[in-house]
């Protein structure tokens, strides 16, 4: 028996109303996207839509950010065959580590951090998590990642590109071609529209689950699903 999913029609992300409002007020985030695994089909559809995009891409590790972002990263790594990091809260890992503060939508400082025996340069990394409110979580594990040289989708176009302008604009009067293949990028089941997640959306490549008309209810963090929700359904 799946849970949930005998009832729901099968459009375009048809599990995001199987998310739950919260009902435990301001301290929480406005909703629960994690009721959605408990389906498995929802939750291989879900991975199936976040792995669009980069199915023709290189990607050489999925690296899943503290906690949720475990469970979809952890999904998609087995789904693509490849190995899964873990971007921790600090303060658990008892080995070396590279660190990066940051805050999010709680509005506390926080801190995230990561082994640092596995980024290297040269590794195409695909960066999960659950969700992007504020954007501060997943760049701050950009960050992270691209201090040690691996690649998150974007990096040419922002920061290779420009260097390799001037200096073939500089000595030759040459214009650079843009590059159009990026490597990996960014996946969460949704990226609200604040200036976070906008950054993000211009920077890198990416993917989520949310069909166009949908977005506007996630920017207003208000879902019309939740108006017939029931922990039944
Ligand atoms: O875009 P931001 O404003 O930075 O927020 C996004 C982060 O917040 C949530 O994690 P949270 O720490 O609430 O909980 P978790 O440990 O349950 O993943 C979410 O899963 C992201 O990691
Ligand atoms: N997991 C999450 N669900 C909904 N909103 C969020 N904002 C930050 N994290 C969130």
């Amino acid at each position: 028996m799946d849970l949930f999913s005998n009832s729901h029609a099968r459009g375009e992300g048809w599990y995001l109303s199987l998310m739950s409002p919260n009902t435990k007020g301001a301290n929480f985030a406005w909703l629960d996207p994690s009721r959605l695994y408990c389906s498995s089909k929802a939750l291989s559809d879900c991975v199936k839509d976040l792995l669009k995009p980069f199915y023709n891409d290189t990607v050489d590790l999925v690296a899943g950010i503290d906690a949720m972002g475990f469970i979809l990263g952890t999904a998609i790594a087995t789904t693509l065959g490849k190995g899964f990091l873990a971007i921790r809260k600090a303060g658990h890992l008892c080995v070396s580590t590279k660190t990066q503060e940051y805050s999010d939508y709680t509005g506390k400082e926080k801190v995230i951090e990561v082994r640092e025996d596995v980024l290297k340069p040269g590794l195409h990394v695909l960066l999960v998590d659950q969700w992007i409110e504020t954007g501060g979580t997943m760049k701050a594990a950009i960050k992270l990642v691209e201090e040690q040289g691996a690649t998150v989708v974007g990096i040419y176009r922002e920061k290779v590109r420009p260097g390799l302008q001037a200096l073939l604009g500089g000595c030759f009067n040459m214009a650079i071609p843009t590059l159009a293949v990026p490597d990996s990028g960014v996946a969460a089941v949704a990226i609200e529209n604040s200036e976070g997640g906008k950054w993000i959306k211009e920077h890198y490549k990416y993917s989520h689950c949310i069909p166009e008309e949908l977005q506007p209810q996630i920017d207003r963090q208000y879902l019309e699903s939740f108006r017939n929700f029931s922990p039944k359904n």
